[in-house]
């Protein structure tokens, strides 16, 4: 056995494995039951991985006589897997700031949407920034979103809808995610709107013809990365059957269906997702009982938003009714100019209180089953030996402070590590858990 490791977190209160069998992903009755370890140790080995996890006798037994670069005494504190966020769209320039007084006024999204605001007014900004504001907006989005605890983001582009800035956005994620210690899965949305002055079937040829196969170039010579493809299938957006062809051509790149579906009208995207082997489905507030179950059927996962229901003053999407159909539910903080939310402890305390969704539910969409939504659920999701050593030591001695403490992340989450470094250090906390 190897005797230098990176880190040793020792004598947690909790520490909180999620599961402990190599499991993909959690259906109802798994995320009810959390793996969770009383008074328990990690080590992170030289190589960013977790070497063990256990009670803290056990450990402190087993690496008697080896040597860590770092180590730290979690006593009164819990540990957590980093926490990752299924859905974001952190790349753009132009708030939205104005609009938020509409809709509280009672506009709905499509009014603001229709009357030339909405994602359009993100488009115009974001065209016109250069990339070197991008990169730096994106990356204050980035480090605010590891301050609350996230250590592996999904990324959206779709604020370019033409070539070039769709491009221009995706390189913006690439740079940021070689610069950043945090893990992000890209999502090429192209069509995340209709661009002005195109029909729907003139946006999807572009999306098609043009737009993807460009993209293609920039992945083969290794310029970008991109993981998954996007598609915003709503009424006046892009329709079912454009949604289907774009998705399948993304397919055919070798990319993850990961789309926007069923959000303010039923279209049925949930049963277009399962056809086409979608990984996941996000919003789906109108979702029907036929799509809640052929998502269960294609282990095509659903990822719920709470802060867009809470902020559009939507109907929240049946969350009970899809865990008690097998569905895989994780969740998102869907960040973007209309919802602008980078918390996950926020998000998962919205979906225990207006979803209905449990603590360990919550917790267990937050991490293993939104790593799943990106393909990652084999290194990430969980604190299991071999998975890459992500994760949060909270100064509470039960780790559901985190989700009961409305707001309070700031104050709980004591150190974010990734791979077995510190990235993230709360240093206003003076003593910690005396602070409950
Ligand atoms: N619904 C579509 N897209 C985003 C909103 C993007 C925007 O309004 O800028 C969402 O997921 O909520
Ligand atoms: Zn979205």
């Amino acid at each position: 056995m190897a005797h230098d490791f990176r880190l040793l977190v020792k004598n947690a209160s909790q520490v909180v494995l999620i599961c402990s069998s190599g499991e993909k992903f959690l259906t109802k009755e798994g995320m009810e039951k959390l793996v969770i370890i009383e008074n328990g140790s990690v080590v992170i080995g030289r190589d960013g991985l977790i070497a063990a996890v256990g009670p803290a006798d056990a450990i402190e037994l087993q690496f008697r006589g080896a040597s860590f670069d770092k180590v730290l005494d979690a006593a009164g504190m819990c540990i957590i897997p980093g926490l990752v966020d299924a859905h974001t769209h952190p790349v753009w320039d132009g708030d939205r700031v104005h609009e938020f007084s509409m809709k509280l006024a009672g506009a709905t999204y499509m009014d603001v949407h229709r009357a030339g605001g909405g994602i359009h007014f993100t488009v115009e900004h974001t065209r016109r920034a250069s990339a070197e504001r991008l990169t730096s907006g994106l990356m204050g989005r980035l480090r605010r979103m590891l301050r609350a605890g996230t250590t592996l983001a999904e990324c959206k582009s779709g604020y370019g809808l033409d070539a070039r800035a769709e491009l221009k956005m995706l390189r913006v994620i690439e740079d940021v995610r070689r610069a950043l210690p945090m893990g992000v899965s890209a999502t090429y949305c192209g069509a995340h709107a209709v661009p002005r002055g195109k029909s729907m079937a003139e946006a999807t040829r572009d999306v098609v013809d043009v737009q993807l196969p460009l993209l293609q170039k920039k992945m083969s010579s290794g310029e970008i990365h991109v993981d998954n493809i996007d598609v915003f299938c709503e009424e006046g957006v892009f329709d079912l059957d454009s949604t289907r062809t774009i998705l399948q051509a993304g397919k055919r790149m070798g990319l993850n269906i990961n789309f926007h579906g069923d959000e303010l009208h039923p279209m049925n995207a949930a049963q277009l997702g399962a056809e086409l082997g979608a990984l996941a489905i996000s919003h789906l507030e109108e979702v029907t009982d036929e799509g809640i179950a052929a998502m269960a059927t294609a282990r095509t996962a659903a990822v719920l938003l709470p802060t867009t229901a809470y902020i559009l003053r939507l109907k929240s999407p049946r969350a009970r009714d899809m865990l008690e159909g097998g569905v895989i539910v994780a969740l998102g903080s869907d960040f973007n100019p209309n919802a602008y939310c980078c918390s996950m402890p926020i998000v998962m305390h919205m979906a225990c209180v207006n979803m209905k969704m449990t603590l360990n539910e919550a917790l267990a969409a937050a991490t293993i089953n939104a790593a799943y939504t990106l393909g990652l659920s084999h290194t990430h999701g969980s604190l299991e030996p071999g998975k890459q050593g992500d994760l949060l030591i909270i100064s509470a001695p039960r780790w559901e402070h985190l989700i009961y403490q409305l707001g309070g992340h700031g104050e709980l989450i004591q150190y974010v590590i990734i791979k077995g470094s510190v990235v993230y250090e709360n240093s206003d906390i003076m003593t910690n858990h005396s602070q409950i």
